[in-house]
């Protein structure tokens, strides 16, 4: 039986502004099939490929990286806000909707020529996914694509991760 995994995905409006829907995920990680049905949802399409790497940005990046990783027989490499790594970083600033943010990477997190694949749980404006793009080209890893559970469309995010290949197991 094939889950519909939307149907796990809880709209909250105006959060944490007003005019927002917050795709919120807990109930989908709180039902063990679910959450089983996304992780596989989301390695799917890069299943029968050599992946050397899954990379993702906390927090909620983690959540799916780690059983990616383990099912795609990958490593797993944190991509974290400054101060929380302790070895040598690359780092990459980026702008928000108000604001800037900035991202780091071990330097060998990922080596060059490795295989990688990012994770997140959600695709928006493409700022955080484009930021762990280009700390992945500073490792000269290999980025085969990008794998999200939730893709807002309307945001039309993908237009900022050209040219990498944008897969997503539920469609907004
Ligand atoms: O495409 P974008 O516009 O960059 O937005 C998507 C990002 O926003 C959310 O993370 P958030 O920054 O809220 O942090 P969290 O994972 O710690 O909740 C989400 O988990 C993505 O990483
Ligand atoms: N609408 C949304 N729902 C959940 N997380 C988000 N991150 C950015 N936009 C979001």
């Amino acid at each position: 039986m094939t889950i519909d995994l939307k149907s796990f995905i809880r709209d909250i409006p105006n959060f944490p502004k007003p005019g927002i829907i917050y795709r919120d995920i807990a109930p989908l990680l709180l039902d063990p099939q679910a959450f089983k049905a996304a992780t596989e949802a989301m390695a799917a399409p890069f299943d029968g490929e050599t992946v050397d790497v899954v990379a993702a940005a906390e927090a909620r990046g983690f959540i799916f990286a780690a059983p990616l990783a383990l099912h795609l027989n990958a490593g797993f490499v944190p991509i974290r806000k400054p101060g929380k790594l302790p070895f040598e970083t690359h780092s990459h600033s980026y702008d928000l909707e108000y604001g800037s943010d900035e991202l780091h990477v071990h330097i060998d997190g990922v080596l060059p020529g490795q295989r990688v694949i990012i994770v997140d749980d959600l695709l928006a404006t493409g700022g955080t996914m484009q930021a762990c793009c280009k700390l992945l080209e500073l490792c000269q890893a290999e980025i085969l694509g990008c794998s999200f559970l939730i893709h807002l469309a309307g945001l039309k995010g993908e237009t900022k991760l050209q040219p990498y290949r944008v897969e997503s197991a539920i469609v907004y």
